[in-house]
């Protein structure tokens, strides 16, 4: 149980991967973007976005995922891509340094950075450098969607070096980080799990989300 917010990890990661499946479907629709790729790291980031990519199939995109890292001891994460397995939907298994890479990425609508939030601590390890110099180069000026916190940005500073991930849309998590004010694009919060006890108690301004949307945008 989080001390925090009172759920269960896998809670917490169910309702952090639909809100960023709803603030890419609300940005990047189906139509327009229907191949979407996602670039999973080891830890709570690389599992929201286990759990976006399953709600993008359920709603109506062909998502595919490339995990490098796998920790098939925790149970929650391996339940995680049993589902996707289940969902049918295709694991990328061409490594991010194989020349067929680039046909990977080239063939994607969106590429989603789901590899590092919150816990990543620089140096950078391998495979994930060489993923995150393929997203700064971003040959392809594909959009690219990073979860809760740009990957290998500092959570309170924001862009280490001058060369950094510049991803067209975030989506931060219960809270937006305070790296986020360094962040110019498309800004989506997946908080509204949140109670107004818990959003007081730690100063979160809430925004007003309509209807039955998790996501609002905040800029
Ligand atoms: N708790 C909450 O309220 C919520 C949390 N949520 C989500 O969880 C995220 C935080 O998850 P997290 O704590 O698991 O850490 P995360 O950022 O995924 O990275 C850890 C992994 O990265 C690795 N790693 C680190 N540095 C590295 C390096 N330099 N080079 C290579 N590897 C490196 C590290 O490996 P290790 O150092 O252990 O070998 C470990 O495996 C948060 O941002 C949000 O998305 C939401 O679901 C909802 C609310």
């Amino acid at each position: 149980m989080s001390p925090v917010v009172g759920y269960s990890l896998d809670q917490l990661m169910e309702l952090a991967g639909l809100a960023v499946a709803q603030a890419i479907y609300k940005t990047y629709p189906p139509e327009s973007h229907p191949n979407v790729l996602f670039l999973v790291g080891p830890g709570n980031n690389g599992g929201d976005g286990l759990v976006a990519c399953r709600h993008l199939k359920l709603l109506g995109y062909n998502p595919s995922y490339y995990y490098p890292k796998q920790n098939r001891k925790i149970p929650l994460f391996e339940s995680l891509q049993t589902q996707l397995a289940l969902f049918k939907i295709p694991e990328v298994k061409t490594s991010i340094n194989d020349d067929g890479f680039k046909e990977v990425v080239l063939k994607a609508d969106i590429l989603v950075d789901s590899i590092f939030g919150f816990s990543f601590s620089p140096p950078i390890r391998e495979p994930f450098g060489s993923i995150i110099d393929m997203l700064i180069r971003n040959e392809f000026d594909k959009p690219i969607v990073s979860v809760d916190i740009p990957s290998g940005w500092n959570v309170d500073e924001g862009p280490v070096h001058d060369i950094s991930i510049q991803p067209s849309m975030l989506v931060s998590l219960t809270a937006p980080k305070p790296c986020s004010l360094r962040f110019t694009g498309i800004h989506y919060l997946g908080g509204r799990f949140i109670s107004a006890e818990i959003s007081k108690k730690y100063d979160i301004t809430a925004p007003e989300y309509s209807g039955i949307d998790q996501v609002c945008r905040i800029n």
